[in-house]
């Protein structure tokens, strides 16, 4: 079923946290909500699942107005950041829980809670409690409860953001097959790390105080990113102011060839895409950050001081010395003219 947001508002006494949020997620995709600490995700997902009123517009699922309905009567599935499992039912009554509050028979129930688990993979653990349970599994366990119900419409908020790095790639990889297994569910995922937003979201809505400021394809948005706030919050890529001028688009005075020319004061260009080979806009090499893989370098084009460029290249390269002259070559594939707003 298809999530509707018309001109969703919120407010908390003077704060604004929500400012007019049109947003809708079709059956089967999956959207995240992108943005830094307090830029009003959690509110919109919120809104969503019934727990905060909105000041004004409107939420729809498959075309109800559900904006006056009780969180408990809209069911939709949400999973947070705190797992939030009931500590004094095991884990197979955590499951059932929904499924129990519906009144489905006894049967279904059970057979559905197996379900459940063989899909999270945690048939093992039926009979555990929460606190005998890693934060993972845990969460794993949410998400069975969560789904239990089949609801058309899943909310998650930051399920990934109280686990090691280890475990969430781990979990991020299930929540991906969990995907395809469940490929008529609308999900809204709320996150602020730009990793997750990219491996799992159809599109990406980018928030920032309070509003949306760009929503595309995942894809779209990372390689052409719309304003320099999602450029640089999706991605890190360098922002270079530019001028643009018959045709011509030119950095600190040097020819960028093949750039379209396009509305926008600065042009962006992802630290991996630039390559350090003749014929480029020459910079002074600064800094080399070993990463493992690749280094992270930092040059500094005379004229520009204040926008230190990032390149990353790969460890095995010989690098030049720190200090030398380089040369930047900007491939016009991978650069794009974006508006500093
Ligand atoms: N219950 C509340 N009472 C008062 N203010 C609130 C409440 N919940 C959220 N806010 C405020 O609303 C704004 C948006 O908060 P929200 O939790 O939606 O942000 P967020 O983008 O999800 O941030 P985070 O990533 O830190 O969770 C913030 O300024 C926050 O302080």
């Amino acid at each position: 079923m298809t999530v509707q947001l018309d001109d969703v508002t919120v407010h908390f006494g003077r704060t604004c946290a929500l400012e007019g949020l049109n947003l809708t997620v079709a059956a089967g995709e999956t959207v995240a909500l992108l943005g830094p600490s307090g830029s009003g995700k959690s509110t919109a997902l919120k809104a969503v699942a019934g727990f905060v009123r909105p000041s004004r517009g409107r939420i729809r699922i498959g075309g109800v107005d559900v904006t006056d309905v009780p969180p408990a009567q809209r069911g939709i599935g949400v999973v947070v950041q705190q797992y939030a499992l009931f500590p004094h039912l095991r884990v197979a009554d955590n499951v059932a829980f929904g499924l129990r509050a519906a009144r489905r028979p006894k049967r279904e129930v059970q057979q559905r809670v197996a379900e459940m688990l063989a899909m999270v993979g945690m048939e093992a653990y039926a009979r555990r409690f929460p606190r005998e349970l890693s934060g993972g599994q845990q969460q794993r366990v949410a998400i069975a409860r969560a789904l239990a119900i089949r609801p058309p419409v899943l909310l998650l908020d930051e399920p990934l953001a109280a686990l090691d790095a280890q475990l969430r790639a781990d979990m991020l990889d299930e929540l991906q097959k969990l995907r395809r297994e469940v490929p008529d569910v609308a999900i809204v995922y709320v996150t602020h790390d730009q990793a997750e937003a990219l491996a799992l979201a159809d599109r990406i809505a980018v928030m920032r105080d309070a509003r949306l400021v760009d929503i595309a394809p995942a894809a779209e948005l990372y390689q052409a990113p719309p304003s320099a706030f999602t450029a640089s919050f999706l991605g890190g890529a360098n922002l270079l102011p530019v001028e643009v001028k018959d045709d011509e688009v030119t950095v600190a005075g040097h020819r960028v060839p093949g750039v379209k020319p396009a509305s926008g004061d600065l042009l962006c260009v992802r630290p991996h895409a630039i390559r350090l080979e003749a014929g480029g806009v020459p910079a002074r090499l600064v800094g080399a950050q070993w990463r493992g893989a690749s280094y992270r370098l930092t040059c500094v084009i005379d004229g520009l001081a204040d926008h230190p460029v990032h390149i990353d290249v790969p460890a095995d390269r010989d690098l030049p010395a720190v200090g030398s002259v380089v040369s930047m070559r900007l491939p016009s594939e991978a650069c794009s003219l974006v508006e500093s707003r």
